[in-house]
């Protein structure tokens, strides 16, 4: 078996939200992930599809399977949802727990390479592989090839990227509040620098969905984007999403194809996520079902 151990088993909109543990080798780090099972999958009987959903800067697994308002609409719809953490835990490397939006609980969902974060950050591996393959061999009524991605901010960008780096392996995309243009907003700027190195731009272009989307061939499902117009990321050039956008329509693949909806006050909170999260399972339960 995968070896996960589960440390809580609650009811949750009819199905059940698993708290779970595991040691991943990529990360080399004991790892926390949620696993909300729907109805239908509960007794293990039905396969059912799956949609990962990756958090933003600070998260854990908690944050959105207790605020985010997924579960009902997947529930509903027969998905089960997979809540990973944001990076690897408590490795000791220097600086890891000086800020909020580099090193701990921000991982950014790429393979660093400079030292010390290339030992183990590895977010890019454990969630595009080794944590979908462990959890489907414990798993078996997860359907291994009916999986979607969405996420928020941090995670909005892991989920566009994953998509947009491996044509066909996921159904569909969404994002919350997506950091659309790493490269060319501070968040991004100051995480790439530090995972991939000041100098590697050759890099930071691989993991920034506007460039990534330029380029794109392969299954082209509409891409759905909520952002609030309240939020001060947005305003603060954090977010970037018309950069995606304008890319896809310049692009041969994505033309047309994003669907930036920029909703009127909301912030960047999970106020803003539960309001829309029942949009984003149903756009989810299209490609999947
Ligand atoms: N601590 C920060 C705010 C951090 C923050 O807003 N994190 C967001 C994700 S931001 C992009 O990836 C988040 O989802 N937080 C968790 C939550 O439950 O809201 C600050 O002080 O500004």
């Amino acid at each position: 078996m995968a070896g996960f151990k589960t440390n809580s088993t609650i009811a949750s909109c009819g199905g059940k939200l698993l708290k779970l543990n595991h040691e991943s080798k990529v990360l080399k780090s004991a790892m926390d992930v949620n696993v909300f099972l729907p109805p239908a999958a509960v007794d293990g009987k039905k396969k059912v599809p799956v949609l990962f959903f990756l958090s933003g800067l600070t998260c854990t697994p908690q944050n959105c399977s207790e605020k985010g308002f997924f579960q009902s609409a997947a529930a509903q719809h027969g998905i089960a949802i997979v809540y990973p953490d944001t990076s690897p835990r408590g490795s000791d490397h220097p600086g890891e727990n000086d800020s909020w939006d580099f090193g701990s609980g921000a991982g950014f969902y790429i393979n660093a390479t400079e030292k010390p974060w290339s030992d183990n950050y590895n977010m890019y591996d454990y969630v595009v592989s080794e944590l979908p393959e462990a959890l489907f061999e414990e798993f078996p009524q997860l359907d291994a090839d009916r999986v979607s991605i969405t996420g928020h901010s941090m995670g909005g960008h892991g989920a566009l990227t994953l998509f947009l780096r491996n044509p066909g392996k996921y159904k569909s995309v969404s994002a919350f509040s997506p950091i659309s243009n790493p490269i060319n907003a501070p968040w991004g700027i100051k995480a790439f620098s530090g995972y991939f190195g000041e100098q590697n731009k050759a890099k930071w272009a691989e993991h920034d969905a506007t460039e990534l989307i330029k380029k794109y061939s392969g299954p082209s499902p509409e891409i759905l984007i909520d952002v609030g117009t309240g939020d001060q990321f947005y305003k603060d050039k954090q977010l970037l999403p018309e950069n995606l956008v304008e890319a896809a329509n310049d692009s041969a693949n994505y033309k047309g194809k994003v669907n930036l909806r920029l909703q009127p006050d909301y912030d960047h909170s999970y106020y803003f996520i539960s309001s829309f999260a029942k949009d984003h399972v149903e756009h989810a339960a299209k490609y999947l079902l």
